[in-house]
């Protein structure tokens, strides 16, 4: 099951060069959160403290009952298996096979047996959709496949949180939707924590329960989905409606006198799409019924929110729509 990760006060810089500070949340346990932001906010440098790859100036990052940037060499060792790591392009080994890549942290970090090994590879090649690339090299296979072996590799010590840095870079649509699929499929399956960060506005707009922008050296806002969404913040509503109007600008922000110029811009943010449910047709323990926060909160859902391709509406259809998906097909 997943943990929580609790952020507090933390503050990032490299010399002069301030990434962020002050950076104060709570990434829920079992969840599925993405982390965005302009190019250079800091997203991978975040990641890499909450594993303890890069320590923070001050703050803390609580992760069951360790916090990551006190803790001694062997205490950190012993954190990090509770974290799966997908990193960008994989990060496989070039002269391994894809087997082996796969099996290489259980090898490195339990004293199982070859047998237990494959068993285990076996079935998180199988839960990624890799069963058959076995002794493939990562340079035989694509991009897609180098993703998604990463992912299996992320996932062979169980983790209880599974951190992924920009898993859709370099795939194309199709990939993207098959690998948010998966990300779905192993949340219920798993329960895990999931963060995730993402440059795609499409990926964060359908799979995660939360999404966090980081800019202007802080985190902006983190939040539910719908609540981030629905934003009129005017970064918030740039960003996820991917504007050129407003305070982010070309080279990470504007100054003032040019989003004066621009005027009181504040454009209506975009229907918020029905998310992605398990393939399986079960819902997500932590997934949320449709409008449930705005209603609660008593924000006008965007025009056209929560239509499907079918054309039926999630919000006043969620019961129908839930009794058929559990219904055998
Ligand atoms: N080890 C390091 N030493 C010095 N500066 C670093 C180091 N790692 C990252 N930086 C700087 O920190 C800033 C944030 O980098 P990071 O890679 O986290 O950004 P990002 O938000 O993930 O960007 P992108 O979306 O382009 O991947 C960059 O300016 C980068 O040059």
């Amino acid at each position: 099951m997943g943990i929580e990760i609790r952020v507090e006060g933390l503050r990032k810089s490299f010399g002069r060069q301030v990434i962020w500070e002050d950076v104060t949340f709570t990434i829920p346990a079992g969840e599925i959160s993405a982390l965005l932001g302009p190019s250079g906010t800091g997203k991978s440098v975040f990641l890499k403290n909450l594993i303890g790859l890069l320590r923070p100036d001050r703050g803390h990052v609580y992760v069951g009952d360790g916090d990551v940037p006190r803790l001694r060499e062997n205490e950190l060792y012993e954190m990090r298996r509770r974290f799966g790591v997908l990193f960008q392009d994989g990060a496989l080994f070039g002269s391994m096979n894809v087997y082996d890549n796969i099996a290489f942290p259980l090898r490195e970090h339990t004293r199982k047996g070859e047998g237990e090994i494959r068993r285990i590879v076996q079935e998180k090649m199988e839960m990624v959709g890799l069963t058959g690339a076995e002794g493939k090299l990562p340079g035989e296979i694509s991009g897609g496949m180098r993703k998604r072996a990463g992912l299996a590799r992320a996932l062979v010590l169980d983790p209880e949180i599974i951190l992924a840095d920009e898993p859709d870079s370099g795939l194309d649509p199709v990939r993207t939707a098959y690998l948010n699929q998966l990300f779905v499929d192993l949340n219920c399956e798993l329960g895990a924590t999931f963060l995730i960060v993402t440059h795609d506005i499409g990926t964060a707009r359908v799979l995660p329960d939360n999404l966090g922008l980081l800019f202007r050296r802080g985190l902006v806002m983190f939040g539910p989905r719908e609540m981030v969404l629905s934003s009129t913040h005017p970064a918030v509503n740039q960003f996820f409606n991917a504007r050129r109007q407003g305070p982010i600008g070309m080279a990470e922000e504007k100054d003032q006198s040019q989003i004066d110029d621009e005027g009181a811009y504040q454009a209506m943010p975009a229907p918020i799409p029905p998310q992605l449910m398990p393939s399986d047709g079960r819902v997500r323990p932590s997934m949320r019924r449709p409008g449930e926060w705005l209603r609660r909160h008593q924000v006008k859902p965007p025009p056209g929110s929560f239509i499907d391709d079918e054309g039926r509406n999630w919000m006043t259809e969620w019961d129908e729509l839930v009794a058929e998906r559990r219904r055998p097909r």
